[in-house]
């Protein structure tokens, strides 16, 4: 218990690092990125705080340079599994009862460890394992996440402070318990910061997590595994599971302690988990959170009126940047007749500057995409484009795949609105154009509200006020994050709660308050100082 109200100072979002040539930053990293990639590790994993090694392995590559390996890492089956829940039951007591600053402590100091001597650690293994640029690194591992876990610390106590209001005689209270049971943390392999807030976000309010990261991942969240437990994260916290996805899911889905998922990947696999969830539903003893962001076909729409250059950069930044791999990618344009032409102009004159290559030449704006996987289907979405009569890829549409996997920035352009690339998620380089007649403003908002079953991002790019208003009303339901003359991507914890709705997820806000209410469960305490001593109320008198 804690003998005083301690409070947070509201957060200021973690400076992103320039790496300039010469600077301290950039020397460190490469230093950390030639150390890393001369020796290879072992991973395993993390159940209780003891390492566990199962003999059951995989590797971890280097997306662009695909026969160098980073690490072994060990895989969860069901003992393992078995293992990892008892471990997180039994920590959830101590845990639990921590006094809440003592928490807050453990991932603030994760906050500074990460913004100092672990930043150069957490980029460089970025940059290898998932083929991130220094910036977008930074951006993700660095940034990203301490302001993922400050910011929560700061909701924290805000949510804390929220207290019922009280009548005469009477103290109200309330109690943010945490879940009763085991959170499931999934991560998916695009962002480091999002495999480390799932965990930690549901762990702050006093659960304990099964953290299942993507397998490729695994590099860069061990290592953040291993900051946590330089924090003094107690062991049984987060039990740290890498792992077949379909395999791990199918033990935690049946435990009766489930008491939440915390997920963040494709729609599909997160539909898969909500229906086993639904036929387990008698076995559990409380009904489970179910919090999930998922996939996105996020649009750029584009009015006459639009500045016709930060139309352009938004789409080169919004559809390119880390190889499209981003849930808030570009991947569908809307432009007007009247001003393709000049779009067209200036958007392939950009694109043929980008370089792509090796991440570790800070001079390549893309790398590669994340696997053979990831790259057979970007092909054939390509293919597809270039086969059909209804569509044109006007740029790139390149792959090559000796070295790594590479992927050109593509642009296609379609005459049919509901053409395949304007509906599905291809999660690669790729963006679709469709150019409307300037006339048809109405109906091209409405086929862009509808065309797909997501609702992630959108943007909209207008410089007439009355027009501005009249898209935003129109797409109010297309997008969770709703951008105005700026690309979809690169929200900010703090300042863009992100999440989307429709078949992009439950909405629920990652790094805000909206999130961390999902992994508590209130308890209303009344108190009367002076409780009724007779059942009779007054009025029943006669007299
Ligand atoms: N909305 C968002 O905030 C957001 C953010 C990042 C990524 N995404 C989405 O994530 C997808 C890309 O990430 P990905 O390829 O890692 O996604 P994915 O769905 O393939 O994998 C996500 C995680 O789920 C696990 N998994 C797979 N099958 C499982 C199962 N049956 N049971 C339990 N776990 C299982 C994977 O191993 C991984 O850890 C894209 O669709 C992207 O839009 C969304
Ligand atoms: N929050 C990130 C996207 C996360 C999904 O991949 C953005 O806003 O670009």
């Amino acid at each position: 218990m804690s003998n005083a109200y301690f409070k947070i100072k509201k957060p200021y979002n973690e400076p992103i690092y320039s790496y300039l040539p010469g600077s301290k930053e950039r020397t460190d990293l490469k230093d950390k990125i030639k150390e890393l990639k001369s020796k290879e590790i072992e991973i395993p994993l993390i159940i209780g705080g003891k390492e566990v090694r199962t003999g059951k392995v995989n590797k971890c590559i280097v997306p662009h340079d695909k026969e160098h390996v980073l690490a072994t890492y060990h895989m969860a089956g069901e003992k393992e599994v078995n293992m990892a829940i008892e471990s997180a039951l039994n920590a959830k007591r101590e845990w639990d009862n921590m006094p809440w600053e003592h928490r807050v402590s453990i991932f603030l100091k994760a906050a500074e460890l990460l913004s100092g001597p672990w930043r150069s650690t957490l980029n460089a293994a970025t940059m290898l394992a998932q083929s991130k640029t220094v910036f977008q690194a930074e951006i993700d591992a660095a940034c990203e996440l301490i302001d993922f876990l400050r910011f929560n610390c700061y909701y924290l106590t805000q949510i804390y402070n929220d207290q019922p209001y009280s009548s005469k005689g009477v103290w109200n209270r309330v109690e943010y318990r945490p879940l009763e049971g085991f959170v499931f943390a999934v991560t998916p392999f695009n962002f480091t910061s999002i495999g480390g807030n799932l965990p930690t976000a549901p762990a702050l309010v006093g659960n304990t997590v099964l953290w299942k990261p993507a397998s490729n991942a695994v590099y860069s969240n061990y290592f953040f595994m291993k900051l946590l437990q330089a924090a003094g994260l107690p062991d049984g916290v987060i039990n740290f599971m890498p792992g077949y996805g379909s395999e791990i899911g199918e033990y935690v889905l049946k435990s009766e302690y489930l008491a939440g998922i915390h997920f963040t990947g494709s729609t599909k696999v997160f539909r898969g988990m909500w229906k086993t969830v639904g036929e387990n539903i008698d076995k559990y003893r409380m009904y489970p959170r179910i919090v999930g962001e998922t996939g996105g076909k996020d649009f750029i729409f584009a009015h006459k009126s639009a500045d016709i250059d930060s139309l352009v950069t938004a789409i080169v930044r919004g559809a390119f940047e880390y190889q499209g791999q981003k849930c808030s990618a570009a991947s569908r344009a809307y432009i007007p007749e009247s001003i393709w032409p000049d779009v067209k102009q200036k958007l392939l004159k950009e694109i043929s500057t980008i370089k792509m290559g090796d991440v570790e030449d800070f001079s390549n704006f893309i790398g590669a995409v994340i696997d053979e996987n990831a790259f057979n289907k970007i092909k054939s979405y390509i293919e597809y484009a270039k086969s059909s009569n209804e569509a044109d890829v006007i740029y790139g549409g390149k792959c090559n795949n000796n070295k790594g996997y590479f992927i050109e920035p593509t642009v296609i352009v379609t005459n049919n609105s509901k053409f395949k690339t304007m509906k599905e998620e291809i999660f690669g380089p790729v963006i679709t154009i469709y150019v409307y007649n300037d006339n048809n403003l109405e109906e091209t908002l409405e086929l862009c509200n509808s065309t797909s079953p997501y609702a992630l991002t959108g943007a909209i790019f207008s410089q007439d006020r009355r027009i501005t208003v009249k898209m935003q009303k129109a797409l109010t339901h297309s997008a969770g994050n709703f951008y105005i003359n700026d690309k979809p991507t690169g929200a900010v914890v703090g300042q863009q709660p992100f999440g989307g709705s429709r078949a992009s997820g439950t909405n629920d806000k990652a790094g805000s308050m909206f999130n961390l209410l999902r992994w508590i469960s209130p308890r209303a305490i009344k108190e009367n100082f002076n409780p009724p001593k007779k059942y009779e109320y007054n009025y029943m008198r006669e007299s």
